[in-house]
């Protein structure tokens, strides 16, 4: 298994998340195949990939979820590593709030109610998970995960089982939210317009590794109009093997 370092070496102080040669096997399926690479801190990076890939099993190595593969290689991240998945996850028991803030130590514990006022559920702080939507749901894990005041955020497909309406006002909230907490970011989707409108970086996962990258000089908000836009779009999708060509097939 890959050494996983909380806290960051000298070496490694630019970078908030740090993995060389990451290879991850189950059975005898190479899953990643000698890994790079580093995310700088503050860096919002989206991460995209066909499915089966390997994108949930790197966000698990960087998470420190992976004890079912083998493999080898370093993974470098911060102390405070928050993770969001596509469910939200909430302890259906414990009211909203409590929810929030469960774990913290006492004197953090005061910040919950001013992290669900910034994700939108001022006022829901004694409602149960299930009085809130799907999408509401999403927001108290955003908060829970925001409120430790993460260096690292890691998402996978946290908008996955949204609809539509619901994604694209999620989308500009995190987006509100990682400028004014300045987490590193990574984030797994499958949605390769997502990945332009939210990332400043964007990588594709193909054969275990990073096969490609676009790095999204675009001001925020984005929008999918926009000449550039498509043009990445372009790219990203040839770069996962979708093409005209595909589409028709
Ligand atoms: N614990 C495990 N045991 C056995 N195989 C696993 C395990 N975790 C992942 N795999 C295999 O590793 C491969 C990559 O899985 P992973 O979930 O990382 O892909 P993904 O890119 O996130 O896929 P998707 O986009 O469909 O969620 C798959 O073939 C999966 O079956």
């Amino acid at each position: 298994m890959a050494a996983h370092t909380g806290g960051l070496t000298a070496e490694a102080a630019v970078a908030a998340v740090r993995v060389s040669g990451l290879t991850r096997r189950f059975g005898e399926r190479t899953v990643l195949d000698g890994l790079d690479l580093a995310i700088a801190p503050g860096e919002f990076v989206a991460l995209l990939g066909q499915s089966g890939s390997g994108k949930s099993t790197l966000l698990r190595a960087l998470a420190g979820l992976d004890a079912d593969g083998e493999g080898e290689g370093q993974v470098s991240v911060p102390a405070r590593v928050s993770v969001v998945f596509q469910d939200a996850r909430l302890l259906p028991w414990q009211r909203v709030l409590d929810n929030v803030v469960l774990g913290l130590p006492g004197d953090q514990a005061g910040r919950g109610g001013a992290s669900l006022g910034e994700v939108g559920l001022a006022g829901r702080e004694r409602a149960w998970p299930n009085q809130l939507s799907g999408g509401e749901q999403q927001r108290v894990a955003l908060a829970r995960s925001l409120v430790r005041e993460p260096e690292l955020l890691l998402a996978d497909e946290p908008f996955g089982a949204l609809d539509a309406l619901t994604r694209i006002r999620m989308h500009a909230l995190l987006r509100r939210l990682c400028d004014r907490h300045r987490p590193a970011v990574l984030l797994v989707t499958h949605d390769v317009d997502e990945s332009i409108v939210l990332a400043d970086r964007v990588l594709v996962l193909s054969a275990g590794r990073i096969a490609a990258e676009a790095r999204i000089d675009m001001e925020q908000p984005r929008d999918s109009a926009d000449p550039r836009f498509a043009e990445i779009r372009t790219r990203l999708l040839a770069a996962l093997g979708v093409t005209r060509e595909t589409d028709k097939s």
